[in-house]
């Protein structure tokens, strides 16, 4: 069964007198331990559909489901717990904590969520070896390389095991390089652990490497 699904989702912007209609009824589904691309040109509402898929916004009709679970009549606080416990987020820039070491980056989501800080830090550095950096764990984030740095943000974003993952341009900051090496990563986690990704990306050469591609075409997702 899918992990996601969204059904007719609308989403209008209202500045003044004009109205913008970035989502006309979209639909998608999304299964578990599947990669998907969201490749559409600038403007064409990825963003937004990642924070309504992602449950950071309301559409303003439509619903989303995610684990089986529909979501337009849950409250804000009950949508915030589903958020913490199925999804996790990477955006371009990693947002992770200057003053904390990578490790305590990855723990700091498991330790809000109540884990053990031994356990906590077990799963972080467990997660930041699978991420090819078993040695960088005490490097604060100014001491790693762009692209370690997009690496522990996925290793955060994951810590709390959500079963999907959203990412924004994750590798819109790197060269190709390096966003070939965290793109790598970010498969070999998908694969090991069946964590379904939608990711949002300009790559087209990474796209191809995922498992399907999805555009938004007139407010509608559509398959490519
Ligand atoms: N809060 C808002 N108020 C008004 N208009 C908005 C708002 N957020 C986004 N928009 C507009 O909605 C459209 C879609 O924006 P969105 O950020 O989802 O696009 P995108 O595909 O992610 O673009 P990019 O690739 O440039 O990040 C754009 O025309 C944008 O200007």
């Amino acid at each position: 069964m899918e992990i996601l699904r969204l059904e007719a989702i609308h989403r209008t912007y209202r500045q003044g007198e004009a109205a913008l209609d970035v989502l006309r009824g979209a639909e998608f589904a999304l299964m578990p331990g599947e990669a998907v691309a969201l490749v559409a040109p600038s403007g064409a509402g990825k963003s937004t559909l990642l924070h309504i898929a992602g449950l950071l916004e309301r559409p303003d009709a439509g619903e989303v489901i995610v684990a089986g679970r529909g979501t337009s009549t849950l409250s804000d606080t009950e949508r915030t717990r589903l958020r913490r416990d199925e999804i996790g987020f990477v955006y371009q820039f990693h947002h992770l904590l200057s003053e904390f070491s990578a490790v305590e980056n990855v723990m700091l989501p498991q330790l809000i969520a109540g884990l053990d800080k031994s356990e906590a830090k077990k799963r972080a550095e467990q997660l930041l070896t699978w991420l090819g950096l078993p040695d960088r764990g005490t490097h604060r984030p100014t001491e790693l390389s762009g692209g370690e740095q997009q690496r522990v943000a996925i290793a955060r974003a994951v810590a709390n095991a959500p079963r999907i993952l959203f990412a924004d341009e994750p590798t819109g900051n790197l060269d190709i390089v390096t966003s070939e090496q965290v793109f790598e990563a970010l498969f070999k986690l998908i694969k090991a652990t069946g964590l379904a990704a939608l990711v949002a990306t300009h790559n087209l050469e990474l796209a191809a490497q995922m498992d399907r591609r999805i555009t938004l075409r007139d407010g509608m997702i559509v398959e490519v």
